[in-house]
């Protein structure tokens, strides 16, 4: 589904990831960690190609992203569902608009969709919430707001960036509900977070492999983690 063949990427000077290679399979449910600053947001927008590789290939859906038009690439990222680690909302929205966006940039007809948009807001335990400002929402709701925008297109894949920053241990566990569900219903999940107790918790409910970033590498963590 998503393919990293032999990939090195530099911001410009020296090099922060190097040689990674691997495969994101249909139906997958990936974390990876490594300290701060290893790379763990870098390799994400590698996989969603906001970033293109300095060596290597990511492949997605069986396509070299290096190859593909502008057109190509969004029609691509609508199959991709990113939850950025800041969330990124717009702060004048309500968040039932905020969580439409992609809707409404990817043309869809917002009458047909209404029923798809309450849905998800319900799903993520948001339908009392649907009129306020994102300023006005807790570290958990903006988290989940994030997670229902980036799954409203029905992604085949979603990248989730420390979906549980900033949040209570058991907002946690909600969160790492919603994304076993997604799996569970068939998507591909990778989840990178610095939080090895929710790593834990998730291998009683999914089977996850671990990857981790360590010295530029990528490595599969073994079950000591
Ligand atoms: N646009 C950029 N230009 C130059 N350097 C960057 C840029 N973005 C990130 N970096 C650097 O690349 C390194 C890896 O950053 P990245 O955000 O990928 O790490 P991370 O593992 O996600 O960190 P964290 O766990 O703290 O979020 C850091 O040293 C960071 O300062």
């Amino acid at each position: 589904m998503i393919e990293l063949d032999d990939v090195g990427y530099s911001y410009g000077g020296g090099e922060l990831l190097s040689n990674l290679s691997v495969r994101l399979a249909p139906g997958s449910f990936h974390f990876l960690t490594g300290p701060s600053g290893a790379g763990k947001t870098t390799l994400l927008k590698l996989c969603y190609g906001a970033l293109t590789p300095t060596s290597g290939t990511v492949r997605a859906f069986d396509a070299d992203m290096r190859g593909l038009d502008r057109d190509q690439m969004a029609l691509l990222r609508r199959r991709i569902g990113v939850v950025h680690q800041d969330c990124r909302f717009l702060d004048h929205l309500p968040l039932a608009d905020n969580i439409a966006l992609p809707l409404i940039v990817s043309g869809r007809d917002m009458a047909q969709e209404s029923d798809n948009l309450k849905e998800l807001m319900s799903w993520v335990g948001l339908t009392a919430r649907a009129d306020a400002r994102p300023p006005e929402l807790s570290g958990g709701e903006r988290q989940r707001a994030a997670l229902a925008r980036a799954v409203i297109l029905s992604p085949d894949v979603v990248l989730a960036d420390e979906p549980t920053g900033n949040v209570d241990w058991d907002m946690s566990m909600r969160l790492l509900t919603l994304l076993v569900e997604l799996n569970k219903m068939g998507k591909t999940v990778l989840i990178a977070s610095h939080d090895l107790a929710l790593i834990r918790a998730a291998k009683s409910q999914v089977q996850a492999r671990v990857l981790r970033i360590s010295n530029r590498r990528l490595q599969l963590a073994g079950a000591d983690l």
